[in-house]
C-alpha cells in the first residue's frame, strides 16, 4: 500500500488547517506501529484506511479486505445493544446480543468459532450478552471477532488496553504469529512503550501530519520518539478545593463483610472482608473478569446485590432507607463503563460540571464558583479549548481526559480511577499522574486505583486487593 499527497480537509470552514496530511508513505507489506498523541491525526488516519472519510491525493494498492478494532467500534456496539434492549417489553432480563451471535456475524462457518473462542479464553462466554462482559472480556471479542473475518489487513487502535498482564502477552504473541503468516498489522497507540518489540516499522504522527516512517530501530533512536516520551511539567498547583464530606473519627470509608455478588451460577465475589479506612489509598488487582468493575459497582451503589451484603459505607449502614445519592455524593468516579454510558448530547465544560451533581448532563443550578472552578481544572490540564467542545465528538482520550477532570472537581471523599489513563497519550498520562499525586498529598481525597499496568508515575503508598479469577 502506497499513499502519495493525502490530504483530508476539515468539514468545519472555520478550522483551516487540514485534519491529515501525508506527504509519501510507503506501507509495503509489512507491519507497522502507528503511534502519536492525542489529536495528532491517528483518528484520521484510521477513517482514511477504513474508507469513512474523503480525501484528495492517491492511494495504491489498497488491500481488499480491512478488518478494524477500535473503541468507536465498541462504542457503537455498546450503544446499538442499548437501543435493542427488550428488557421493559419482555418483562425480564434481556442479554442483548449473546458472544457467539457476534462471532458468528463474522465467521465463514459455525465450526471455525470454537477454536478462535478457545485461543481468546472465551469458549466459557458464547452465551453471554455481549453487554454484559468485563471490558477486557470485551476487547477479546472484538479482536476473536476481528480476525475471524480473515482480513488481509488488521487495523488495531490501542489493543492491548483493558487487558490483563497474561492476555496482553498472549495476545502479542498471537498477533507476531499474524504477522508471520501474511496478515499487515497496522498497530495504532498512544503511548510509544505499548508499541510491541516485533513490529517491523514504525510511523510517528504529530500535528495531524506524518512525521516520520521508518524501520522500528531507526525511529527508536530518533528525537521523534524522544519527544513522544516528553511530559508536560505543571508548573502551578492545580486547584483542589477542600473535601465537600467529612467522616467521624474511626468511621470507616467503606467496610465489606463477607461479600457475595454473583451472576446466575456465576459466583463472582465470594466471602470477601475488606475495608478502606480514613487515611488510606488502595489498588484493586486481578486478571480481567476477576470481578474489580462488579466490586466498584458495589461501592458505588450502582449494583443491585449491594442490597444483600453487609456494607457500612460513608457512615451509613446500606439497606436503611439510604438513596443512592447519598452515596455517590462522596465519590468521584472514572471508569470505562461510565465513558461508554455518558451518552448526554452536551460540551465538555457541562460533562466536568456533571461531576458535582453526579449526574449524566446538568439538571440543577450552577453556581458561578462552581463554573470557574471546573474552568480552573480545565485550564491546569490545558484543555480548555475543549469546554465548548460537544462530549460525544471528542476523541476517546480526550473523552477520558474529560471524565477525569469531572471525577476530580469536587474533591470527593474516595476518588475512584479505573484504568484512568486509557486513551491518554504519555504527556496527559504524567498531567493527570501529577494531579492525582497532589490530590494525595493533600490529604482531601483517598484513592481507589485500578489498572492492569504498573505507572512509576504514580506516587502513593496503596495497599492492594488482589482479586482471583472468580470461583464459577
Ligand atoms: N450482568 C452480568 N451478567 C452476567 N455476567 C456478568 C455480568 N456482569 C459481569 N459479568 C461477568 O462477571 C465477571 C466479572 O466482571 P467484571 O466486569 O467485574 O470483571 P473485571 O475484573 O472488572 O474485568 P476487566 O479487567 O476485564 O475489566 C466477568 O466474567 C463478567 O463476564
Amino acid at each position: 500500500m502506497k499513499l502519495d499527497n493525502i490530504r483530508i480537509e476539515a468539514r468545519d470552514s472555520v478550522f483551516n488547517e487540514p485534519l491529515l496530511t501525508i506527504k509519501h508513505w510507503s506501507i509495503g507489506s509489512q507491519s507497522w506501529g502507528i503511534v502519536g498523541r492525542n489529536n495528532s491525526g491517528k483518528a484520521q488516519l484510521f477513517e482514511l484506511l477504513m474508507k469513512q472519510v474523503n480525501y484528495k491525493g492517491d492511494i495504491a494498492n489498497w488491500p481488499d479486505s480491512i478488518a478494524a478494532v477500535s473503541f468507536g467500534e465498541q462504542q457503537a456496539l455498546v450503544a446499538q445493544e442499548l437501543k435493542n434492549d427488550q428488557s421493559d417489553i419482555l418483562d425480564e432480563l434481556d442479554p442483548g446480543t449473546l458472544v457467539a451471535e457476534l462471532l458468528q456475524q463474522a465467521a465463514v462457518t459455525p465450526a471455525e468459532i470454537l477454536p478462535i473462542a478457545e485461543q481468546f479464553g472465551l469458549d466459557q462466554l458464547l452465551q453471554q450478552g455481549f453487554r454484559s462482559l468485563s471490558t477486557g472480556e470485551t476487547r477479546k471479542v472484538l479482536l476473536a471477532r476481528a480476525l475471524l473475518r480473515r482480513p488481509q489487513l488488521l487495523l488495531l487502535e490501542d489493543p492491548f488496553d483493558g487487558l490483563d498482564v497474561q492476555a496482553r502477552q498472549q495476545i502479542s504473541r498471537l498477533l507476531e504469529q499474524l504477522a508471520g503468516q501474511g496478515v499487515q498489522l497496522l498497530l495504532m497507540v498512544d503511548r510509544p512503550d505499548d508499541l510491541p518489540d516485533w513490529l517491523a516499522a514504525i510511523a510517528v504522527f504529530a500535528n495531524r501530519t506524518l512525521l516520520v516512517a521508518d524501520s522500528a530501530e531507526q525511529v527508536r533512536l530518533s528525537a521523534h520518539w524522544l519527544t513522544l516520551k516528553l511530559s508536560q511539567a505543571a508548573n502551578q498547583p492545580p486547584p483542589i478545593s477542600d473535601c465537600a464530606t467529612s467522616l467521624p473519627a474511626q468511621e470507616p470509608v467503606f467496610q465489606l463483610r463477607r461479600g457475595r455478588v454473583s451472576y446466575g451460577d456465576h459466583l463472582v465475589i465470594d466471602g470477601l472482608d475488606w475495608s478502606i479506612q480514613q487515611g488510606e489509598h488502595w489498588r484493586l488487582i486481578g486478571p480481567n473478569g476477576s470481578g474489580k468493575s462488579t466490586l466498584l459497582k458495589v461501592i458505588c451503589g450502582d449494583h443491585p446485590q449491594c442490597y444483600s451484603n453487609d456494607i457500612r459505607q460513608f457512615g451509613i449502614q446500606r439497606g436503611n432507607g439510604e438513596s443512592i445519592w447519598d452515596i455517590k455524593r462522596h465519590i468521584g468516579m472514572v471508569s470505562a463503563e461510565l465513558q461508554l454510558n455518558y451518552r448526554a448530547r452536551v460540551n465538555a465544560l457541562t460533562v466536568v460540571l456533571s461531576g458535582y451533581f453526579d449526574s449524566i448532563g446538568v439538571y440543577r443550578h450552577v453556581s458561578q464558583h462552581q463554573k470557574s472552578h471546573a474552568m480552573a481544572w480545565l485550564q491546569w490540564f490545558h484543555a480548555e479549548h475543549l469546554a465548548a467542545k460537544l462530549f460525544h465528538q471528542l476523541s476517546y482520550g480526550e473523552q477520558r481526559l474529560i471524565l477525569v477532570i469531572r471525577a476530580l472537581v469536587k474533591s470527593p471523599l474516595l476518588l475512584i480511577l479505573d484504568e484512568p489513563l486509557q486513551g491518554l497519550d504519555e504527556a496527559n498520562a504524567q498531567v493527570v499522574l501529577t494531579a492525582v499525586n497532589r490530590i494525595i498529598e493533600s490529604g482531601h481525597s483517598q484513592l481507589l486505583y485500578v489498572s492492569h499496568r504498573e505507572e512509576p508515575g504514580l506516587h502513593c503508598d496503596c495497599r492492594a486487593l488482589h482479586l482471583p479469577v472468580a470461583a464459577t
